[in-house]
């Protein structure tokens, strides 16, 4: 089997390779950064090192690198002959892609793969599929809509940012979760083990974004302003820990009142489960990479935003979930483009704008007045 996966970075390598791997893959690994795809190339293989007490390492083999950017015909080649293909980008970088996809995928000739983005984001391979057709003229967009399944996913796995060893290696918590929807799938003989197939992705791609990432993004946003480097450090503050926990109790209301597929004791152990993971004493993971792009986090889709409107449209409060939000506008990084933005847009144009803007809220709709309010409070 033929694996093309865009995105050397952290859970590429850490989590897709390893699965894919074990499902007997080749794996083409497509990125833009020389340094990783050079060591790719001469190294072969990697290591995976498990988080956790007694040391585990995972190796995987024979694995190759490409630069989208400047090897696009041996990419197409590669897309053209696989048996899978994989992203993990991140949310902004998808459309980058679509080019170099759209010609592999036409020069299958209507041989049938499945293109899956594991990123966090809801919709992540129908998203990428709109990028694809946005390239296509009215032939290849046919090609593409019969041969090409973009079925969404989720995946779950803690991967801080380090480099270990070759520059390869890296360091994983031990769990992990990646769910793939059956619908819109066009190659289901492809199975890869590992991975939980289910009919609608819904429910779990929003119990994950709005446990996993929500919480996540609680630690780093409320952690970062008390002055914590890592999560760990953040969550061992009682007042950070309380304010997390507080805004996944109030997304879990949410997600138990608005799908049967998880019961609320269900949800309370995968709650507790979460605060585990986070506390992980072998996981270094910085705030300022669980808090990168607060833009995009911030936006209508997403982990803070789009839990806290439900909950509200469903007579919810979101108190925890308002002071995250809050925080998050308060987040600075100098080193991060999106966060710098952030600060510029408030610092020019005011909160509102980037809530109207960013958050696409209505002006006085009440969950832009609750953050308003409490942001003008926390200013005062
Ligand atoms: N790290 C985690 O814990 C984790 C867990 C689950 C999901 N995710 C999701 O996976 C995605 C990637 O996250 P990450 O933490 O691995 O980030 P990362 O920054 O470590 O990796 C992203 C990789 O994409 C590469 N890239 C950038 N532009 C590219 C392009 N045009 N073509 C090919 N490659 C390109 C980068 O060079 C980098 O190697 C994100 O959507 C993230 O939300 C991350
Ligand atoms: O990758 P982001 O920027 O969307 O979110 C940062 C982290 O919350 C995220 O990478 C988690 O570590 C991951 O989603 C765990 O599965």
């Amino acid at each position: 089997m033929k694996a093309v996966h865009f995105g050397a970075g952290n859970i590429g390598r850490g989590f897709i390779g390893q699965l894919l791997y074990d499902a007997g893959a080749a794996i083409t690994f497509v990125d833009v950064n020389d340094e990783v795809i050079n060591a790719m190339n001469s190294e072969r293989h990697y290591d995976i090192v498990y988080a956790q007490e007694e040391e585990l390492r995972y190796s995987v083999h024979g694995v190759k690198g490409l630069n989208s950017r400047t090897e696009t015909d041996k990419v197409v080649s590669e897309i053209a002959e696989a048996d899978i293909v994989t992203t993990a980008v991140g949310p902004n970088v998808l459309k980058f892609l679509a080019p170099v996809i759209k010609e592999g995928l036409v020069k299958r000739s209507g041989k049938a793969v499945d293109v899956i983005a594991c990123e966090n984001m809801v919709g992540g391979s129908e998203q990428l599929k709109q990028y694809v057709l946005d390239q296509a003229d009215d032939e290849e967009r046919r090609i593409v809509e019969e041969s090409a399944g973009f079925p969404n996913a989720a995946v779950d796995r803690i991967v801080p940012e380090q480099v270990v060893g070759n520059g390869l290696d890296v360091t994983v918590e031990p769990f992990y979760e990646w769910i793939v929807e059956t619908e819109g799938m066009k190659n289901p003989d492809v199975r890869i083990p590992g991975i939980l197939y289910v009919e609608a992705l819904s429910p779990y791609i929003e119990r994950k974004l709005f446990t996993v990432n929500t919480g996540h993004a609680a630690a780093a946003y409320l952690g970062s302003l008390e002055g914590y480097k890592t999560i760990a450090e953040a969550m061992a503050d009682e007042g950070v820990f309380t304010s997390v926990s507080g805004a996944l109790e109030e997304t879990g209301k949410l997600l138990t009142a608005k799908y049967d597929t998880f019961s609320k004791d269900e949800q309370k152990a995968y709650i507790e489960k979460v605060l585990a993971r986070f506390v992980n004493p072998k996981l270094v993971d910085d705030v300022k990479r669980v808090g990168r792009t607060p833009l995009r986090k911030l936006g209508r889709k997403e982990r803070l935003i789009s839990p806290a409107e439900q909950l509200m449209k469903r007579n919810g409060q979101p108190a925890f979930l308002v002071d995250v939000i809050v925080a998050a506008l308060s987040f600075r990084n100098e080193d991060d483009p999106e966060a710098v933005k952030l600060a510029e847009e408030i610092q020019e144009k005011g909160v509102g704008y980037v809530l109207r803007h960013y958050s696409q809220l209505e002006e006085n709709s009440p969950l832009y007045e609750s953050i308003s309010e409490k942001y003008n409070e926390a200013e005062k």
